[in-house]
This record gives C-alpha cells, structure tokens and sequence, in this order.
C-alpha cells in the first residue's frame, strides 16, 4: 500500500519528499524569457525540479497554495504538474490540507484523489473529526492514502494543537484515533494508508509522541527553511523508520546561477545526503 511504498523509496533513496512550492520569483531567467505564460514557466521548472530530484525522491509534495494564487493559469499548471510526477512513476502527495462534513469531503477526495487533480496521497486537517477524514477511506483500497495533520511545524500550532484535553495534548489524541480509525482500513499494508503530519519545531513531549506514532508514517515538514534540524528530526524518526522529510523552498528557491539545473541537482544530491543520516 502506499505508505510501505513511500517507505520503501525512502530507504532505498533517501527520505526526501521533495516540495514542489512554486512561486513566480523562483523560476530562473532562462525558463521566464521561454514562456509567455504563466502556467507554462512554473511548469517548466516544476520539471526540471523533479528530473533533477527523481533519483533521490522518495515522493513529491505540490502545494495548491502556490498555484491557486496564480488564478486559473496556477491550476492549469498544479494539475499538469502532479500529473506529470504521476506520468514518471513517482508518488505525489497533494498538500491540499482539506476537512469538511462528509458530502462535501467524498467530493474532495474525488476530485484530489481521482480525475484531472489525481493524486496519490492528500493532507487533511482532522479538525471535523472522523466523518470528514472516513470518505477518504473508500479510495485506500486504490492505493491511495492521506496525511493528516497531527501537530504542525508552526508557531501557532501551539493555540489548540497543545491544548491538554484529558490529560494529554489534543495532537496526542489525533494521533491515538488515527491508530483506532486504521483498523477499519481492509488491505495489506505495514503502515496504514492513514498517516501523520509532524513537525519537529514545536515539539516537546518527543517521548509520548513516540509512542502514539510508532506505527503511524510521517510527513515532516519544517526542515531548513523553518528551522528543523537533522537531530530533532532523527530523535522522531523510530527503528521502523517511519518518515519522510519535507523541504520546499530550499531546495527550489533563490536560485541565481544562469546553471539553474547544475544547482537544482546539486541540492538534490546534498538534501537527499542530509536526510538520509536521519534514518541511519
Ligand atoms: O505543519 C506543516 C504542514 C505543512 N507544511 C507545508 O510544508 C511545506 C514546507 O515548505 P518549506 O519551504 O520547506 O518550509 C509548505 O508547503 C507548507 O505549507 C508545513 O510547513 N508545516
């Protein structure tokens, strides 16, 4: 099922899940004197982001945000570019951070987990609880999965996240009814389809957390940019290795040289060389 898949690229690549986070001012002069419009330059660079990443990927993350703030010429560009991850035979988890009631949560995962958007995995928020998070059910049995967001890599993640309800913070519980609802998943899989979003950079229960995730696969995303470190990451990371690490702007970002590909596979080779000590 798909998390053992993304496991089993992260260890036989290295647990990069390489962000495609694309703004405007990241791609490089060459590829914005090429194109005239706008879905056409991020998806040009979008490809030579992932080229250059595959070898070492153990799966691509897109963030919608990026592209709808382009209007309907972002979108026409965020579909060809998970597709085209799709096309190449490598995993994308779209970062579309969805919650609603049932009905309108079936047609989410519809429309990110089938059709023009298809993607393999989707971010939830669990925020609605389990009949916001359930529909999604129905497309595991495809091999299709989600992460949901358990205690976020940002500041604010403190307001409700951290919150001691019963005893223990309410992420806690998030993570202790994602192992409760994986029952209820049919299917042959070491890692239920049912994974977790965890950022190290507010962490400090790393203990109790461990325990409530040990068999939950992980997205970690605050890497780099946001100021996660190679430490905190491998002090979450368990035996069974049950993660991935996400960077976005630092591996796509800031990009001045005219040798944009040079640097894009530089980075790729030194991310994936990083990331790797966090499973050793
Ligand atoms: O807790 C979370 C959940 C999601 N994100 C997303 O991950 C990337 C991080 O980008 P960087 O450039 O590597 O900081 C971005 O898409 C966020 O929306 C997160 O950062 N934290």
């Amino acid at each position: 099922m798909i998390m053992d898949k993304i496991k089993e690229r992260a260890i036989s690549r290295s647990p990069f899940c390489v962000g495609i986070d694309l703004r405007m001012d990241h791609v490089p002069a060459e590829l914005q004197n090429s194109f005239t419009k706008t879905s056409d330059k991020l998806v040009a660079y979008a490809k030579e982001a992932i080229d250059a990443s595959k070898e070492y990927a153990a799966c691509y993350k897109v963030q919608i945000a990026c592209y709808e703030a382009e209007g309907l010429d972002g979108m026409v560009a965020y579909q060809q570019i998970v597709s085209y991850i799709r096309s190449i035979g490598e995993i994308v988890i779209a970062d579309v951070k969805r919650g609603d009631i049932g009905s309108t949560a079936g047609l989410y995962a519809k429309g990110h987990l089938s059709g023009d958007f298809e993607a393999d995995v989707v971010t939830l928020s669990p925020y609605m609880g389990k009949d916001a998070i359930s529909p999604y059910f129905d497309f595991f049995a495809k091999d299709k999965g989600a992460f949901v967001l358990a205690k976020t890599s940002n500041e604010g993640s403190k307001d409700f996240q951290d919150l001691i309800i019963d005893g223990q913070p309410l992420y806690m519980s998030v993570l202790q009814k994602l192992k409760e609802w994986s029952k209820e998943i049919p299917g042959d899989y070491k890692f239920s389809p049912l994974g977790a979003v965890v950022g190290v950079n507010e962490l400090k229960d790393i203990k109790a957390l461990k325990e409530n995730s040990k068999d939950t696969y992980l997205l970690i995303p605050g890497y780099g940019a946001q100021g996660a470190n190679i430490e905190d990451i491998r002090a979450l990371i368990q035996e069974n290795k049950n993660g991935v690490i996400n960077v976005s702007r630092g591996y796509t970002a800031g990009i001045k040289e005219s040798d944009f590909r040079k640097v894009l596979s530089q980075r790729a080779q030194q991310l994936a060389k990083e990331l790797s000590e966090c499973i050793k």
